[in-house]
């Protein structure tokens, strides 16, 4: 991953598929890797508080072995002396054999503490600096847990819940396609449970193995899909309306989930929808997951796309930091970037835009984001209400039976409350 920028959730299988680790090896494997990645900056604090060596001058493969025997010895019921020896083992025929008595040093002084001894050693003052508490505990970038900060308004308890459940492993969701299965048939299918809020939401076991393999997806009857993505979809479906409903637009589709849910939906109620996608090979996937659907793909830029306008509801379901989704990428938190946040805002608000000029009066918007990231939620759309002097619309009414939703109109998502990813929706009426 560190190497080659890869992700973990790509990489890693295809790796143990090739070298044939199946079973209990791949389990731990995955495990290792996974919780190696996720908790990298602890880790690596931890390795700084027992090496008499700057992490900067520390051999980049000799870190990552570092990194691995922390995780063990920490994290994992594996025995002291057996991780210990298994990296050193590592390291001595990685890195080379000089090396092997600086990682046996240093993991033997973390193996003297716990986790917990070791944060409560390292990790700034709870009562004078919380944030930055809650940060190393649980293994986030400070300014990401700033931003869940300021969106909770809280560094408090609540602050914590997220932090936690941001850190572990989550259930895989699947989106049964509406008119081909119901929620029920794909759950009994697939062993899984029907999820609390979304009808056609399946929640599997973290543990359940691949989801691509499962008959319903491979027939395209199913969909991998995070329980709040199906209901910000289903929230831009379902919000009130006068007149026509024939002509529906997603003007950011790849790599087409949200598509494939409201290509079902449209084509059970005789319209059709127009999916814009500016990446050539995320558009073939939008093509792919909507085959036989009501579904027109173009390949083009949101924000100027040549489609004639007056659509019905229009979805902007915009490219963003992915904050709300790092639990599902292992090594994500370590690798956004918050220099990259004004240019997002900036894309995101100039896709609002169009899609308002794309709707026709008294029609739809939704705008959607994978990040409670402020400056993307509410700070990109105060903007462009204040600009086009749009209408909002109270979204809490349309993620009907969900709890906690806090004090309108826009609705935000979050891990600890809702199980799903922390999706973030307002709807506007043009
Ligand atoms: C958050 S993803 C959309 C996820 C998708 N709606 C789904 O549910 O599967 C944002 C998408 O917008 C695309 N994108 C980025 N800039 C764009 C632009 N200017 N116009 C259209 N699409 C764009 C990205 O390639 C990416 O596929």
């Amino acid at each position: 991953m560190r190497e080659r920028d890869a992700y973990a959730n790509l990489a890693l299988p295809a790796m143990l598929s090739r070298r044939r680790v199946s079973g209990r090896d791949a389990a731990l494997a995955t495990e290792l890797t996974y919780g190696a990645c996720r908790a990298q900056g602890l880790l690596d604090a931890i390795i700084t508080e027992c090496s008499a060596r700057d992490l900067s001058d520390v051999d980049p493969l000799l870190l990552d072995a570092l990194r691995l025997g922390t995780y063990q010895l920490l994290r994992t019921r594996i025995p002291a002396h057996a991780a210990v020896a298994a990296t050193v083992d590592l390291v001595r025929g990685q890195v080379g054999s000089k090396l092997a008595g600086f990682a046996n040093a240093v993991l033997r002084r973390v193996g003297e503490h716990d986790e917990q001894h070791w944060i409560e050693r390292i990790a700034p003052d709870r009562d004078t600096d919380p944030v930055g508490h809650l940060a190393l505990r649980y293994a986030h970038p400070r300014w990401i847990a700033q931003s869940f900060s300021d969106a909770l308004a809280t560094t408090g308890e609540e602050l914590e819940a997220a932090l936690a459940a941001d850190d572990a492993r989550p259930a895989v969701h699947l989106a049964a396609r509406p008119g081909e299965i119901s929620a029920d048939e794909l759950a009994a299918i697939t062993g899984g449970d029907p999820a609390p809020y979304s009808p056609y939401g399946v929640h599997l076991d973290p543990g359940s193995g691949d989801p691509g393999e499962l008959e319903p997806v491979q027939e395209g009857f199913a969909a991998v899909q995070d329980e709040g993505s199906q209901l910000t979809a289903l929230a831009m479906a379902g919000a009130e309306l006068d007149g026509t409903d024939t002509r529906w637009l997603d003007l950011c589709a790849g790599p087409g989930g949200k598509a494939k849910l409201l290509g079902s939906l449209i084509t059970l109620d005789g319209g059709t929808l127009d999916a814009v996608e500016q990446a050539e090979h995320r558009a073939e996937l939008v093509e792919k997951s909507t085959e036989g659907l009501s579904v027109n793909v173009h390949v083009a830029d949101g924000r100027s796309p040549g489609l004639t306008g007056g659509f019905d509801r229009v979805l902007v379901d915009a490219p963003c930091t992915g904050l709300g989704a790092l639990r599902r990428r292992p090594e994500a938190r370590w690798r956004r970037d918050p220099a990259d946040v004004p240019g997002l805002a900036r894309l995101q608000r100039e896709l609002l835009l169009s899609a308002i000029e794309l709707t026709r009066p008294g029609g739809v918007v939704a705008y959607v984001v994978c990040s409670p990231h402020l400056p993307e939620t509410e700070g990109v759309v105060a903007d462009v209400v204040r600009r086009t002097g749009v209408g909002t619309l109270d979204a809490r009414q349309h993620f009907p039976g969900v709890p906690a939703l806090g004090p309108g109109p826009h609705v935000q998502l979050w891990p600890h409350r809702h199980g799903t990813d922390a999706m973030f929706c307002a709807l506007l009426r043009v």
